[in-house]
């Protein structure tokens, strides 16, 4: 007989501004039994996904389903990475970049599960960001102001983040940096400084789109300042995918990156809104997460 996989699909029952309830029952119909032994955890709190996924380690879990978004997978990733287990991904998120960018089905569960059910794996690049890991992107400045700013408001989903940001944008004020990227030297005043493992935000917008999981390197992508009337030119620059033709977007590659601000404030991580100090200490971990893909 066949040894069963113990599987476990952690749910965030916030993410993306969509109930969850039926999600459980949905994933038991298309999960294939002969292969999975399946369990399922509801996240109560911010953190808690981190616990569940520590917990069921302990329990002989081997491959553990973050049901998310991008911050969701944050915490499951981190804790799959220490263990060295398998992690798979249901996009329920706002934005989903990390499970768009591996191509993953969105908008379409039995699809999405499907893929788990193949169980083909890869290898994909994590980094960190001082002391926490990431998967997708992380930064300074703007994205960080407006994450923050996001996980106060009532409304996730799509919606709400883009009425959100053209609420904030008009009042947010650029910032220098010095960034130290693999040795070389830059001073940049920007209003943004992100830094991408993956190409994209999420929901499609891209920051670099030439970026990738699997390159062993960063793309450190500043948006300068610009005055608010040229705002429409960098959504059209992020939505069509041509950051690096444009003249708002510098992007550099690298591996170990520092970067020193002039205060402590608010950083991103997964679009998880944190506060750090001046100093960021950026490095990539290559090819050290394992995932199921298509
Ligand atoms: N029950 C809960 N109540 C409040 N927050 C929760 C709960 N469970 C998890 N969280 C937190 O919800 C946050 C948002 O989750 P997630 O990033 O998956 O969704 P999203 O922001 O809608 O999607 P995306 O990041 O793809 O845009 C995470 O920081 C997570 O820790």
């Amino acid at each position: 007989m066949q040894v069963k996989i113990n599987i476990l699909f952690v749910i965030n029952p916030i993410s993306g501004g969509k109930a969850k309830s039926t999600i459980p029952t949905l994933i038991d119909r298309y999960l294939d039994k002969e292969k999975f032994n399946a369990n399922f955890r509801l996240t109560e709190y911010i953190g808690h996904a981190t616990e569940i996924v520590e917990e069921a380690i302990n329990k002989n879990f081997d491959i553990i389903v973050a049901a998310g978004g991008d911050g969701t997978i944050n915490e499951v990733a981190t804790k799959v990475l220490e263990h060295k287990k398998i992690m798979g991904i249901i996009p329920l998120g706002s934005g989903n970049g990390l499970s768009r960018f591996l191509n993953i089905p969105q908008r379409n569960l039995k699809e999405a599960i499907l893929v788990i059910n193949n169980l083909k794996t890869d290898k994909i690049d994590s980094a960190t960001f001082n002391n926490k890991s990431f998967f997708n992107l992380a930064g300074l400045g703007f994205d960080a102001h407006l994450s923050s700013a996001f996980s106060k408001d009532k409304k996730r989903g799509l919606a709400g983040y883009v009425k959100l940001s053209l609420k904030e944008v008009f009042s947010y004020n650029d910032e220098i940096y010095n960034l130290n990227i693999d040795g070389v030297e830059y001073v940049r005043k920007a209003f943004a400084v992100t830094i991408a493992n993956s190409s994209q935000y999420g929901n499609d917008v891209y920051i670099s789109p030439n970026a990738s999981v699997k390159d062993g390197l960063l793309d450190v992508c500043i948006i300068k300042p610009f005055s608010i009337i040229k705002l429409p030119i960098l959504s059209y620059v992020m939505l069509k995918g041509t950051a690096e033709k444009s003249d708002m977007i510098e992007i550099i590659k690298g591996k170990n990156i520092r970067i020193t601000r002039q205060k402590d404030g608010p950083v991103h991580v997964d679009g998880e809104p944190l506060k750090m100090g001046k100093e960021i200490e950026i490095a990539v971990n290559p090819l050290s997460l394992e995932v199921i893909v298509p």
